[in-house]
């Protein structure tokens, strides 16, 4: 291990001391698969900028800052001059002070002679948790500018006093698409003294949330210029490929990136951790690894017992609540006092509940949080050691982030992945070069969706009437999609331009965070509490009624879900089982719009509709997880068009695959599992989730007339990750490929293909005619791109240094 640059925090622990004694006890040193220590590294510093305001310096001064960094410096006179400027540098590494130097100074400098607002800032977070972080940090600098949140928390009367007076509005994109922009004529001296939008952890901004975020920071470059003012754009982001081109896409401006990080960083030590196969046996026999939940909740245990702060992320608001119930249970053996300091951190948190939590990670009080990534996004807690990450959190950049919650104080810090059984994840112990020495991936989104431009469109109408000089703004698509709202009378023409002239709120039409709608209240039978929420889209699997259902470590079962009301009745019960939905999908192909032949294969890329139904869900008994009993269930289809990549393989390369020994009854079982594989490792080339995309395989496709495997996106109009998968198909399927060759498993098993979210019980699935039917997939397909990701599994653990990413 890199000798230099560990150092014993107060508590006596390093990185090295905390791995070791991890990795002690019998059985646990071979889980540590790879060991990569990324150096020190020291400060570059640059001079104050002589344009500075002195009050915004003295305030850095007595938060201990001396002088800027170097990227701090060039950021910041870029947006000081009027240059809309992209800061793409590492975690902890003040991207804040690139916009608060020239936005603060800017806001001091135009105050009247009476001191009131002379001009605006708006800062842009995607949660309301990074936006109230961010805030406090603005309040610490004590430069008097008046600062405040703005979102769907704030009372009346703080709004109006925000609308009068406020200089440093701290807001959202939903708060922006649904009150800012449309009440913007209430608000005409703040848009008309707008001089800088800040648009903070812009990588987030993927998929089809971040084609949306794209409209609406459109829609707020033209109200801005209806009411006279030309903002400077200011982006900051974690390490993401291209930031540049991100951020133009974000925007519709040309932007300069800043992307040489020349802040100081203690060494971090990454980890990558594969829980061990137990004795259980899963689904159709499988062996099942030990659930990566349970394994960071022993490392969490032993951490916190050690004095090591330490931030577990977990992928599920459940995952999230067993972690830390397992870990307080562990705790209450050693010593009666340490439970109390261990704790979980999700959304569908009351958000006194959610401050309350931050507030005691940051005072020291909590030792251990598990989170889902409610809590990843630039929350500044200086004094974590060590990060536990359960799960390839789906792409690089949000792994680093994740990682880059602990060491923020520069100290030596501590980052484990706790690999999943699922086929990404064991792809990633096994090939942790794809992990470590691959570009971090480029931010996946399509502002052109029409699902996502054309209710904007209309929300841009009903901000402002549009003319024809403004769709030069929102893209190619425009002309094509105003024609049609005006053909269906959502948007009217006038003299004047195109009006929005429906009674309902134009803002309605768009639904930013792709919930499917409002959310379903939780509410517990008897007493009427609500005691959550659960988006509109998830509610169908997660809260139908029989579901058990976990919140702040208490389960529930749901007695009943009326999908009309938006409400789930819910008790407290604890169950001797889990549960979990069983899907069925149907698609059908709407138009092929890009293909290429593979030999007599064929690899495509369209439109497609999809439909989905909840029909029945499986009690699972627990722990263990084996299927004690089936419910049927009366829920509706939800129908989707959307855009998906799909592979052909005609019956004359079959035939071939016949004298390989592959059945024609094997056919369905290597089809299915060659779908869930390769939809486990689409995000390793695009940046979604598993979660984002779906799947659906079959021998002969009525539209193709052929074996067929679909993955489409599992947004209205996609999201961008199908094109993506079908851009990047022969490195993705090569490494779908090596997957499956490379399971230790004999017949298929999570790691490999078996989905956790399948609706057939992963019925059938034949791992070897799948290795066969990628083959003659790939046999013609191009050779792999340089450096992607195929290389022999590294089944040792290694220990390299390397540099950080980015
Ligand atoms: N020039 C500097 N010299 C010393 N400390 C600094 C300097 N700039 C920022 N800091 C400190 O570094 C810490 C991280 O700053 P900040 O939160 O702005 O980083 P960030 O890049 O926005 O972080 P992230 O994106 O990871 O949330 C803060 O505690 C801040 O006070």
């Amino acid at each position: 291990m890199d000798g230099h640059g560990e150092h014993e925090a107060e508590d006596g622990s390093s990185p090295a001391a905390s791995l070791a004694r991890l990795t002690f006890p019998h059985g646990r040193a071979e889980r540590l698969r790879h060991v990569r220590v990324l150096p020190r590294r020291e400060a570059v510093t640059a001079a104050w900028p002589d344009w500075a305001h002195p009050v915004v310096r003295d305030g850095y001064a007595a938060e201990g800052v001396a002088a800027p960094w170097a990227h701090q410096r060039a950021a910041a006179d870029l947006a000081h001059a009027g240059t809309h400027v992209v800061l793409a540098t590492g975690t902890a590494s003040g991207k804040s002070m690139g916009y608060l130097l020239p936005a603060l100074t800017t806001l001091l400098d135009a105050r009247t002679s009476r001191g009131t607002r002379g001009a605006s800032t708006l800062y842009v977070a995607p949660t309301k948790a990074l936006a109230s972080d961010q805030l406090a940090a603005v309040q610490r600098l004590g430069t008097g500018v008046r600062a405040v949140t703005h979102d769907g928390d704030s009372p009346p009367e703080l709004r109006d006093w925000t609308r009068d007076h406020a200089e440093y509005v701290l807001t959202n994109p939903d708060m922006l698409h649904h009150s800012l922009l449309p009440a913007h004529q209430r608000w005409p001296a703040f848009w008309r003294g707008l001089r800088f939008v800040v648009v903070d952890e812009c990588h987030h901004y993927r998929g089809v949330f971040g084609a949306h975020v794209a409209q609406v920071l459109r829609r707020v470059r033209r109200i801005a210029a209806h009411h006279g003012s030309e903002p400077t754009f200011v982006l900051a982001s974690a390490t993401a490929a291209e930031p540049a081109d991100t951020a133009r896409r974000l925007t519709g401006l040309e932007v300069t990136p800043v992307t040489e990080d020349a802040s100081p960083r203690g060494s971090v030590t990454l980890g990558m951790w594969q829980p061990p196969l137990t004795s259980h046996q899963g689904e159709n026999g499988a062996p099942v690894r030990r659930a990566a939940g349970s394994e960071a909740a022993d490392l969490l245990t032993d951490l916190v017992v050690d004095g090591v702060r330490t931030l577990a992320f977990v992928r599920s608001r459940r995952g999230a609540e067993q972690v830390a119930r397992t870990a307080r249970e562990h705790l209450a053996d050693v010593d009666p006092a340490l439970p109390a300091r261990v704790s979980s951190y999700r959304g569908g948190y009351l958000p006194e509940e959610r401050r309350e939590i931050e507030r005691a990670l940051r005072s020291g009080e909590l030792l251990g949080l598990a989170a889902t990534n409610a809590l990843e996004l630039g929350i500044d807690v200086a004094g974590l050691d060590a990060v536990l990450v359960v799960g390839f959190p789906g792409t690089r950049a949000a792994l680093w982030q994740q990682v880059g919650r602990a060491g923020r104080a520069r100290q030596d810090s501590l980052g484990l992945l706790v690999a999943r059984d699922d086929p990404l994840d064991t792809y990633l112990v096994a090939h942790p070069e794809a992990l470590l020495d691959a570009p971090v991936e480029q931010t996946v989104f399509d502002p052109d969706n029409p699902y996502v431009l054309a209710p904007h469109l209309c929300a841009a109408a009903a901000d402002h009437p549009l003319t024809d000089a403004d769709l030069g703004l929102f893209g190619p698509t425009a002309p094509v999609l105003l024609d049609q709202l005006l053909a269906t009378g959502l948007l009217r023409r006038r003299p004047a331009g195109y009006f929005w002239t429906d009674r309902r709120r134009a803002s309605d039409l768009a639904d930013l965070r792709s919930s499917g709608g409002s959310p379903v209240q939780l509410v517990e039978a008897g007493s009427g509490r609500v005691i959550g929420t659960v988006d509109a889209a998830r509610a169908h699997g997660e809260a139908h009624e029989g579901a058990v259902y976990v919140h702040l470590g208490e389960t529930w079962l749901v007695e009943s879900l009326d999908l009309d009301e938006h409400v789930a009745v819910l008790r407290r019960a604890d169950p001797p089982y889990s549960t979990s939905a069983r899907e069925v999908t149907d698609i059908r192909i709407v138009e092929e719009q890009r293909g290429v032949d593979w030999g007599g294969c064929r690899l495509a890329f369209g439109t497609v509709d999809v439909s989905h139904q909840v029909v029945a869900y499986l009690r699972r008994r627990e722990p263990g997880g084996e299927v004690i009993g089936e419910q049927g269930l009366d829920l509706p289809v939800r129908s989707l068009r959307t855009a998906a990549v799909w592979w052909t393989v005609p019956s004359s390369v079959l035939a071939d695959l016949e004298g390989s020994g592959v059945d024609v009854g094997d056919l369905p079982g290597a089809a299915h599992a060659a779908e869930h594989c390769s939809i486990g490792l689409l995000p390793l080339f695009a940046t979604c989730d598993r979660w984002d995309i779906g799947g659906v395989s079959t021998v002969v496709h009525p539209d193709t007339g052929r074996l067929t495997v679909f993955v489409h996106d599992g947004h209205p109009g996609g999201a961008g990750f199908a094109e993506r998968g079908f851009e990047a198909a022969p490195d993705w399927l090569r490494a779908t490929r090596a997957t499956i060759a490379d399971c230790e498993c004999a017949e298929g098993c999570p790691s490999c293909v078996q989905s956790p979210k399948c609706g057939n019980q992963n019925n059938p699935l034949d791992k070897h005619a799948a290795l066969l039917l990628l083959d003659a997939l790939l046999r013609h397909a191009p050779p792999p791109a340089a450096g992607e990701p195929t290389g022999p599994a590294r089944a040792v653990p290694s220990t390299t240094a390397s540099r950080p990413p980015g």
